[in-house]
Formats: C-alpha cells, sequence, structure tokens
C-alpha cells in the first residue's frame, strides 16, 4: 500500500486527485490538506463524497508532523507554494508529486522570464524529472525522487508533436498550437474571468505570445528535436468544464504521406496504455473524466502541413490521472492502476 498526503485536496486538481487515490487499490490517503477549510470535513466541500470520504481536512502547519505516516506527498498549490513543502519531504526522505510548475522548468532564467518569479528551492531542479512517461522517461521516474507533473496543455501538445520531432519530420521553426481548454483549467479559487457570465457562450484566446507553457512545451520539444524550438502557442477558453482540444500545424520537410506519419505515431505510442492513434478526429468528450489522450494526424497536401491534433481531460492527463500514473511507475505498480476508466458518454 502506497500511503499518500494530498496538500491542495480542496482544489479542482487535488480534488480529483482524491477522487481516483480514494478508489486505487494500492494506494491510501493518510490526510488531506487546505488552506481555508481546515477542520470541515472533505465531503462538506465536494458533496458528491458524502458517505465515502467524510475525513476531515488539515492545516498546513500540521504536515510536518504527518510526515511519517506517508510514502508520497502530493501538492496541487499556486504556483511557488509546493517547493518549501517538497523541502520538508526531502529532508525526511520522502517523494514528492508536484502538480504545479515549481520544478517544470530546467532553467532558472526561464523559470524567472515566464513566471515573473524566482524559483523556490533551484537546489531541488536537478532532482526533479518532468513526468510525461510516454516521453520513454520510465526508468527516470522510477528512481527520482521528485516529479514535476506537466502542465495540461503541454502535455496534450507535447504528446501530439512528439513523434513528429522524433522522427524529423518537421521545420523545426514552423510549429503553430492552437489549444483549447475547459474553465476548471483556470482552477477554483474565484476569479471575474471564471464567472458564468463572462465565459458562457462565448470563446477567447489569451495569453497570446505570453503563456508560460510556452516555455515549458519548447523545453520539452526542444529535448526530443535535439535543437531549441521556438513555437507560437495560443490557447483559449471555451465554455464548458473540462478538456482540452490541442491543434497543431507544422511544416513538412519531405513528401511523406499521411498513412506512413500514421505507422510511425503507432510505432511511437505502441506501448503506451493511456494513448490513442486514432483515424477519427479526437474529441474532448471520448477522453472526459479519464487519463486517456487521443491523437489523430491530418496532412495538408496543397501546403505541406501536417495537422496533429490531441484530446485530453485537463484534470486527469493534464494533472491528477498523469500525477497518479507517475506515482505507480514510482512504486512499481501497475501503470493503470486506479485508473482504467473509460469516458461515460453522453
Ligand atoms: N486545473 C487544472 O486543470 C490544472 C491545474 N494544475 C496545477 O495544479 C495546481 C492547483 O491548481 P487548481 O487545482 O486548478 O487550483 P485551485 O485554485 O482550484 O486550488 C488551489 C489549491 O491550493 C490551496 N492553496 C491556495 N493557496 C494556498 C496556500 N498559500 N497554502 C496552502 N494551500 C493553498 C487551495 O486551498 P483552499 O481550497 O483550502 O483555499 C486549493 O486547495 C496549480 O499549480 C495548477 O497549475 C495542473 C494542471 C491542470
Ligand atoms: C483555462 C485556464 O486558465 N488554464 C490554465 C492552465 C492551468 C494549468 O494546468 O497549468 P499550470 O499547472 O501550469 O498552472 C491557464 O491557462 O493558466
Amino acid at each position: 500500500m502506497v500511503r499518500v498526503g494530498i496538500i491542495g485536496a480542496t482544489g479542482y486538481a487535488g480534488q480529483q486527485l482524491v477522487w481516483y487515490l480514494n478508489m486505487h487499490k494500492n494506494a491510501e490517503i493518510k490526510f488531506m490538506v487546505s488552506n481555508s477549510y481546515v477542520g470541515q470535513e472533505f465531503s462538506e466541500i465536494y458533496r458528491n463524497f458524502k458517505k465515502f470520504l467524510d475525513d476531515k481536512l488539515i492545516g498546513v502547519e500540521d504536515v510536518e508532523s504527518k510526515l511519517d505516516e506517508i510514502d508520497v506527498l502530493f501538492m496541487a498549490l499556486p504556483h511557488g507554494k509546493s517547493a518549501p513543502f517538497v523541502k520538508l519531504a526531502m529532508d525526511k526522505g520522502i517523494k514528492a508529486i508536484d502538480l504545479g510548475a515549481d520544478f517544470r522548468l530546467d532553467s532558472e532564467e526561464t523559470f524567472k522570464e515566464w513566471y515573473k518569479d524566482d524559483y523556490k528551492h533551484p537546489e531541488f531542479i536537478k532532482d526533479a524529472v518532468y513526468g510525461l512517461p510516454e516521453l520513454k522517461r520510465r526508468e527516470e521516474i522510477k528512481n527520482c525522487k521528485i516529479i514535476a507533473n506537466p502542465g495540461c496543455y503541454p502535455t496534450a501538445s507535447i504528446l501530439a508533436l512528439a513523434p513528429l520531432l522524433e522522427n524529423d519530420l518537421i521545420e523545426k521553426d514552423s510549429i503553430v498550437i492552437d489549444a483549447k481548454s475547459g474553465v476548471s483549467g483556470a482552477g477554483r479559487s474565484a476569479k471575474i474571468a471564471s464567472l458564468y457570465t463572462e465565459c458562457n457562450e462565448s470563446i477567447k484566446a489569451y495569453g497570446v505570445t505570453t503563456h508560460r507553457h510556452t516555455a515549458e512545451i519548447e523545453q520539452e520539444l526542444s529535448k526530443i528535436g535535439e535543437e531549441n524550438i521556438a513555437l507560437t502557442f495560443t490557447p483559449h477558453l471555451v465554455p464548458m468544464n473540462r478538456g482540452i482540444l490541442s491543434v497543431t500545424y507544422s511544416k513538412l520537410k519531405k513528401d511523406i504521406s499521411e498513412k506512413e506519419i500514421y505507422d510511425l505515431y503507432n510505432k511511437f505510442y505502441e506501448n503506451e496504455y493511456f494513448v490513442r492513434v486514432i483515424n477519427d478526429l479526437p474529441e474532448t468528450r471520448f477522453v472526459r473524466g479519464t487519463n486517456l489522450c487521443d491523437i489523430a494526424v491530418r496532412v495538408d497536401k496543397r501546403t505541406n502541413r501536417v495537422i496533429a491534433i490531441s484530446a485530453i481531460d485537463n484534470l486527469i492527463k493534464g494533472a491528477a490521472g498523469q500525477a497518479i500514473q507517475n506515482m505507480n511507475i514510482m512504486f512499481g505498480l501497475e501503470e493503470n492502476d486506479g485508473l482504467d476508466i473509460l469516458a461515460m458518454n453522453p
């Protein structure tokens, strides 16, 4: 049994972690931490858990004394807030999985440029592994102390583009990513932009040229493509609760058929339980509630562009599901333990 603690259990990503871990046969939730609801039952905040998980939430000041009870500490906190808890976990020799961005970027300068903040504990960057298992990082994930769990848009976008770069099929300065997210991606805290009246019956681009996920996507794609990649990433907010659709465009380097590209995608993802390379175009409703990522590709012969499209659930493959997938690898469990769920549709 893997014993876990969750800080930020009351946020959207945190409650999704709780949902999956609560029914994970090989994991046991030892404590859940909140900032605003200390002393209340978890099921008072998320009433779908009533009778199934009524444990009381503890405060951040109690975390240190509870670390002896767990094997791994999950953090689903605003940026910059996880690093001090990671330090506590490292001091106790406990593994840490951060759903935020505190250890995702390899360079302190890049972090400062995109997050307008300093890395809180840069001494741990070397110990953190970017936890996207489908990039063939399982050995590193298994042996590391800290998982920097990828962001939601980066997960969808990197998985869509990785086989093209691995096979050197595209011009590296030609990548454009047009991605759309449901509103839960913005978290549960009150913000005017997330109000029903602000986002219902409307769609908008935001963070154009400035979204911090650009750096994360560039970092990981540059490693696969073995050269520095700069790309255009434009996120959009759409009026649905969850889901990300990432539509990527890049210029092909050579004449290659759609069928040949599909063969390369199928080979790249042939042993990946959570990636489905599909012929139909991905839709968020078919991955909703799951840890799956659906991917399809099309070639536009007129422009010689390849369009790779992916769909994920931002809270699951884009956050909590991926974090549990990483935990499963770290603790030698089956990778799909507790995550073997299909979308309920309609
Ligand atoms: N939403 C998503 O789709 C995704 C989110 N993530 C990442 O996961 C993390 C959490 O995001 P999300 O769940 O959306 O955010 P929410 O705003 O929904 O939740 C934030 C959580 O952090 C807690 N918190 C806030 N401030 C503090 C503090 N100073 N000390 C301790 N706890 C604090 C809140 O506690 P309380 O409720 O008690 O106030 C809450 O549990 C972020 O880093 C985000 O980037 C990653 C991928 C996808
Ligand atoms: C719709 C929406 O607002 N989405 C969030 C992405 C949240 C996320 O997962 O990213 P991090 O973990 O890197 O914060 C945003 O664009 O900021």
